[in-house]
């Protein structure tokens, strides 16, 4: 019996054991590697604006401390708990050791629907969240940075707390901070622009020539959107976006920056233009670039049946259920996967900068840490499609297979006592 439950937190594990089969495993240091070190379960009291008490649940999962520090999101949304965070944790785990970044995997969050809160609910709740894990977390313990339903100003909140409590700032507490509170350029946009960078690489290995291809994005959130603006810019046509309200789908394109202003001002793309979309059948319209950027497991078996693009990068965590991998397997791999732990790595690979920016308190422009993340997601592309075609694998075998094999090997060597 584990704490570590539900469908999220299953499809890790079953994701788990294909690659542990892969790498031949031992069945006993299987468990060593998948089950996290810790877990902790708060409850966070927070007066409402209406004078009544809430207590909303959090959590924080801290997969492995064998390479460094752990690190990774906070996601305030409905569909959190344990199970949830503990998967994206051991995702986590598996992303940061593909990219060599010095790190475990965390994950954390709260169960809120943070558009039901006022900006003051919301910032009570921030800093009663971090003041909780206070004993927990640290620069060399556990390194939060934004997920879903958390952004920038959230970061400052957390840091703000921390650094109240301590009696002096500390900004590498967090990262994905605003640059005028310790955060580095480029970290905001970091996850969409290698997104987009490896959607390229894609691109190139497939011949598609960009002023020629069509995206469809799933999520319209800092992932999704800077994606959408960094393909527009590259060339690419937007023929389809939603978010959780609306759903919008035209093949001449989309009005990308009107999109992204109208979510400026009124926090979703509910009331962009009258004429919607089926959400559910925006992932199987025909297109060259599908980017799932929302939650997990919105593509399974049924989906990817009738998946109709050529390249499906994973902006999100866990768009895409073994189920589904292994119809894609079926399908003879007509479709180019870009897995979410290499897909969306140019977000915590820009955390990884922005944390030794702050340990060390001397900055870089952005085009020094764009062209570093560059370099790390180039690096990853070619280890993962070099593994694939080696040893006949799909490119998520071949990603987590090499982040698995990481940590397996640090582990070993550090030895287990007594
Ligand atoms: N923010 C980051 O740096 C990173 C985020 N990710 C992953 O990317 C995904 C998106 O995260 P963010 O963009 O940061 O979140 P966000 O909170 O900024 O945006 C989420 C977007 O998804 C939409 N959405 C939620 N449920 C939906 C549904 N059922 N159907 C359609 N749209 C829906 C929301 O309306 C919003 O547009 C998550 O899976 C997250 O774990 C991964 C790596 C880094
Ligand atoms: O920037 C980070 O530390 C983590 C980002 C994240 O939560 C993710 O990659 O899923």
């Amino acid at each position: 019996m584990t704490i570590f439950q539900g469908p999220v937190f299953d499809m890790a594990r079953k994701q788990f054991t294909t690659i542990a089969d892969y790498l031949e495993i031992d069945e006993s240091d299987r468990e060593r590697l998948l089950y996290p070190k810790r877990a902790v379960a708060i409850s966070c009291p927070i007066h409402l604006d209406d004078g009544r008490t809430a207590v909303f649940q959090g959590y924080r999962v801290q997969h492995h401390l064998t390479l460094g520090p752990t690190k990774g999101g906070t996601r305030f949304a409905k569909s959190v708990d344990m199970g949830e965070v503990a998967a994206l944790a051991v995702w986590m785990s598996w992303k940061c050791a593909l990219a060599g970044l010095p790190y475990g995997g965390a994950k954390g969050g709260i169960t809120v629907d943070p558009s039901a809160l006022s900006l003051r609910e919301m910032e009570a709740l921030s800093r009663r969240y971090m003041q909780e894990l206070i004993p927990f977390v640290g620069p060399h313990v556990d390194v939060m940075a934004p997920d879903m339903g958390t952004n920038e100003q959230v970061m400052a909140w957390f840091m703000d707390t921390y650094s109240m409590y301590q009696g002096r700032t500390v900004s590498e507490i967090v990262t994905g901070k605003p640059v005028q509170s310790g955060g580095t350029e480029g970290r905001r946009e970091a996850t969409g622009l290698g997104v987009a960078h490896l959607t390229a690489r894609a691109m190139s290995e497939l011949a598609i020539d960009p002023s020629r291809a069509t995206a469809i994005i799933q999520g319209f959130g800092n992932v999704g959107s800077v994606t959408a603006f960094e393909l527009l810019r590259r060339g690419v046509k937007i023929i389809g976006v939603s978010d959780h309200t609306s759903c919008f789908f035209d093949r001449n394109g989309l009005n990308v920056e009107a999109m992204v202003n109208h979510v400026g001002r009124h926090g979703s793309l509910r009331g962009f233009e009258a004429d919607e979309f089926d959400p559910v059948d925006l992932l199987i319209q025909p297109c060259d670039i599908l980017i799932p950027a929302t939650m997990e497991r919105v593509i399974d078996a049924d989906v990817a049946r009738g998946l109709k693009c050529r390249i499906l990068a994973e902006g999100a965590n866990g768009p895409t259920t073994p189920e589904a991998d292994a119809v894609l397997e079926d399908r003879g791999k007509d479709i180019f996967v870009i897995p979410d732990i290499l897909c969306n790595a140019g977000g915590v690979i820009v955390s990884y900068f922005e944390w030794v920016q702050d340990l060390q308190q001397f900055f870089w422009g952005y085009d020094e840490v764009v062209s570093r993340l560059n370099q790390i997601l180039d690096k990853s592309f070619h280890d993962v499609v070099e593994r694939a075609k080696r040893d006949g694998i799909s490119h998520r075998t071949a990603a987590m297979g090499i982040g698995v094999n990481r940590v397996r090997l640090a582990k070993k060597k550090r030895g287990l006592f007594p």
